[in-house]
């Protein structure tokens, strides 16, 4: 069962004397955050002033790049790629500033469908934005915006109610799409062009090692910041390494392949994604037993037994609670 709400008023981390330490990250949110969570936790309305935030928040960051690509600072191809890259990462860091109740996840979820319905209605000319059609699409055609933007949009929303912020597949199929996705094409454009891989001749080496890293690099730090605030249980660093490793090595494969005319990349690659994460990563309660073992096991090797008694107890706690 996932922690309550780990950053709302009543409830806050716990101490780090009462988490177990040796098998987990030493991870732990910059100070300003915690002092922002409680700020956004006592709001009245929280949850629907996050989502109003979140609303026009995107609606800006787009804007941003639109006045960008207007004015020749950033190539139209670069500003949606940028626009790609960002926009996921950036929703699901408002994530948590959400109440643990149970209707926050569709409430987030409304960030995204919000823009599903204005790529939508523009996508199919019934309403004209060529500010949107120009930020998001490669050729300036408002057709594409039924595409690849459409099913980003999707993604978020499935991995906003499916997974929410207690199952780190969420965090790591938008890291995939975003991080990964979105930096192979930016990277590969400039620095693929001699290396083309052997069974894709639109893609490059430089192009998946961007994919490879960026995807594993932001699935990292996302993981780290949920677990260091409380929603799962920390990975040790070995499951981060080879799970994370072979989840960000699949995703890549699976972005090279030939198949975008039958599968957008936007669906294919956090699919195969979260399917591996579900599959590869100890799920939280696993994890959650895990930790408290090897914190057992470290404490017994410890020679005052006081303390250790102490940590074990409050180990198996959290165990419990999670
Ligand atoms: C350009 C996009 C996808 C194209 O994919 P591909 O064809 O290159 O593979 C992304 C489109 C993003 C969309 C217009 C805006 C999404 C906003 C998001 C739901 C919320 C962001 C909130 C935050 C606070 C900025
Ligand atoms: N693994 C990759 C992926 C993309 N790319 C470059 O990025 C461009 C766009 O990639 P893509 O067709 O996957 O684009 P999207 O469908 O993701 O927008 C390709 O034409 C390549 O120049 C690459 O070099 N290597």
């Amino acid at each position: 069962m996932p922690v309550q709400d780990p950053i709302g008023p009543e409830l806050t981390l716990a101490p780090s004397s009462a988490r177990p330490s040796a098998p987990r990250l030493a991870a732990l949110p910059p100070a300003a955050l915690p002092e922002l969570l409680s700020t956004v936790a006592a709001l009245p309305y929280r949850d629907y002033i996050v989502v109003a935030a979140g609303a026009l928040g995107a609606a800006i960051w787009v804007k941003i790049f639109n006045v960008l690509a207007t004015n020749g600072t950033l190539e139209q191809k670069l500003s949606r790629k940028l626009v790609h890259t960002t926009t996921g990462p950036l929703f699901v860091l408002t994530w948590i500033l959400f109440s643990a109740a149970p209707s926050a996840k569709f409430l987030a979820a409304a960030v995204p469908l919000a823009n599903f319905l204005r790529l939508f209605s523009v996508g199919t000319g019934l309403v004209n934005d060529p500010g949107l059609v120009k930020s998001v699409s490669r050729s300036g055609d408002r057709g594409e915006l039924l595409k690849g933007p459409l099913y980003y949009v999707i993604t978020l929303i499935a991995a906003t109610i499916l997974c929410w912020r207690d199952n780190p597949a969420g965090l790591i199929a938008v890291a995939m799409m975003c991080g990964g996705d979105g930096l192979a094409d930016i990277v590969g454009r400039r620095w693929g062009g001699g290396a083309k891989l052997p069974y894709n001749n639109a893609k490059s080496w430089a192009g998946s090692a961007a994919m490879f890293l960026g995807g594993y690099l932001l699935s990292y730090g996302l993981i780290v910041l949920f677990c260091s605030l409380g929603f799962f249980t920390c990975y040790p660093a070995s499951a981060m390494l080879s799970c994370l490793g072979g989840i960000a090595l699949a995703a890549t494969v699976v972005e090279s392949l030939p198949i975008n005319q039958w599968v957008d990349d936007n669906v294919s690659v956090p699919v195969v994604a979260a399917v591996l994460s579900m599959l590869l990563l100890p799920q939280p309660a696993e994890a959650a037993a895990g930790v408290a073992a090897a914190a057992a096991a470290a404490a017994a090797a410890t020679v005052v037994a006081a303390p250790a008694a102490v940590e074990i107890a409050s180990v198996a706690a959290a165990a419990r609670v999670l």
